[in-house]
């Protein structure tokens, strides 16, 4: 796909119970959102210069190809079919000479974010593969639960592997797209999508980029033994429960939070070990109640019941913080259901599961409540489909497809109305 711009989108998830136990390999149950991230690929001017855009971010940084220490990267690099094979952990070899191009790099999460580029860059592209622009825009909050760094990550590698042939450009559109248990190309994005999540968080369960990358709802758990693929059960009839979310805002980091657990888990392992296997068995008596033939109050009551427990466990790890026991005192007193934070925590998002019978006059009041607070709940929807591209098929396209036009739209409902995914076929899916 040399020559000519694309876009390539990916959505976010909500992790309804497990975060966190996910890193210890239990189960956890997870669906993608209708918020997503997009990505333009355009050619450059210097075909030599590698640049990023990410407005959302205030980043901005050029390369030199030829910087790229190509060789050393060959050193460590297995292939197979020519394609090149993800490992097991990031090479700290390769991560050190990367570190030695981002020496002006303003802040970790900049740092951070150029790390994961080059990482999959270095990896996914050759020398002589043109240089482009990337820029990234987001419809999802960043940073607060909702998986903004997978679908960041699965649209590079689905882009690096477009734009190097490693994978074939989709053909199918939303309506045409059916469930396969089979697909060698969203594995490839997965997989190297997990190595950028690595770059962002260290130690990744692999659940939010598994989510990016093939949407739906899914019942996912990491294998401990090492080169063993993760275990990912979709759940196709996901039961339409409605989910209300509200952001914080408070700022944390993925990386602090499940770094947080790894030195609890260290200092207090016989009292941390039963609370991640009480979370893993949650999960699975979840997936039970998720997956019956029929979903009604009964089943209403039980995962909500879980719900609660689930936060509780989750503050017992030391990952909710004084806003988000708001969310969940407001939620609680106003009787609209169970809440729960999701994600790392430590700030950004909670859901509430809502119930059948309260009414909309209720959520509205309590959706203001939060408002006070400075808290933003959002209107989503979940189930979405996985990473999609999209290209140019007309002249009409070409303002579209302008770096300029693109960086400076304004919020979330100028990116949707531009090039959202909702209600178009011209997004080709996997
Ligand atoms: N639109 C975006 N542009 C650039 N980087 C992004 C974007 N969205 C996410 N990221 C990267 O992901 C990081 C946030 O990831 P993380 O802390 O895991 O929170 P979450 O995945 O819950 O949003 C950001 O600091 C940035 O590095
Ligand atoms: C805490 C964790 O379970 C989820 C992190 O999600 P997020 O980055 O907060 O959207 C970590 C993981 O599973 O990799
Ligand atoms: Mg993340």
């Amino acid at each position: 796909m040399t020559g000519s711009s694309f876009f390539v989108s990916a959505p976010g998830k909500v992790i309804i119970f497990g975060e966190h136990s996910a890193v210890y390999s239990k189960p956890a149950i997870a669906a993608a959102l209708s918020l997503r991230a997009y990505l333009l690929v355009s050619p450059n001017e210097n075909i030599d210069e590698i640049t990023l855009k990410f407005p959302d971010i205030n980043l901005s940084y050029v390369w030199n190809k030829h910087d790229i220490p190509w060789e050393e990267i060959r050193k460590f690099q297995t292939f197979e079919k020519g394609r090149p094979l993800p490992t097991e952990e990031l090479v700290p070899e390769i991560v050190d000479k990367i570190t030695s191009l981002l020496d002006d790099c303003k802040s970790t999460t900049h740092f951070t974010t150029c790390l994961s580029f080059l990482y999959l860059y270095s990896h996914l592209c050759e020398e002589d593969t043109p240089g482009h622009v990337f820029c990234i825009r987001s419809t999802l909050p960043i940073g607060a639960g909702l998986g903004s760094s997978a679908s960041t990550g699965v649209c590079l590698a689905a882009a690096l592997s477009v734009l190097t042939k490693k994978i074939d450009t989709p053909t199918v559109t939303i309506n045409q797209k059916a469930a396969k248990d089979e697909n060698h190309q969203l594995d490839f994005i997965d997989a190297w999508s997990l190595m950028g999540e690595k770059c962002f968080h260290g130690n990744p369960s692999g659940i939010d980029n598994a989510v990016a990358t093939f949407g739906g709802a899914v019942m996912f758990q990491r294998v401990s033994a090492p080169a063993q693929p993760s275990i990912r059960t979709t759940m196709r009839n996901f039961p339409s429960i409605k989910l209300l979310l509200t952001n914080t805002k408070i700022p944390r980091s993925t990386a602090d939070l499940v770094g947080g657990v790894a030195k609890l888990n260290s200092l207090y392992p016989k009292i941390s070990s039963p609370i991640l296997d009480a979370m893993g068995n949650l999960a699975s008596e979840a997936y039970q109640i998720m997956t019956r033939p029929v979903f009604g109050d009964e089943e209403l009551k039980t995962l909500k019941e879980l719900v609660n427990i689930n936060h509780g466990l989750l503050v017992a790890l030391g990952v909710s913080h004084p806003t988000l026991e708001k969310v969940k005192i407001i939620g609680d007193l106003s009787k609209i259901g169970a809440t729960k934070l999701t994600g790392a925590g430590g700030g950004g998002c909670a859901i509430t599961l809502v119930d059948e019978n309260v009414s909309s006059e209720t959520i509205q009041t309590t959706i203001s409540e939060f408002k006070k607070e400075g808290f933003e709940s959002f209107d989503t929807s979940l189930g979405g489909k996985g990473v999609a591209l999209l290209s140019a098929d007309s002249e009409d396209d070409i303002k579209l497809f302008s770096v300029e036009n693109f960086s400076t739209l304004d919020g979330r409902a100028a990116i949707e109305n531009t090039i959202g995914t909702n209600g178009t076929t011209k997004w080709k899916y996997w």
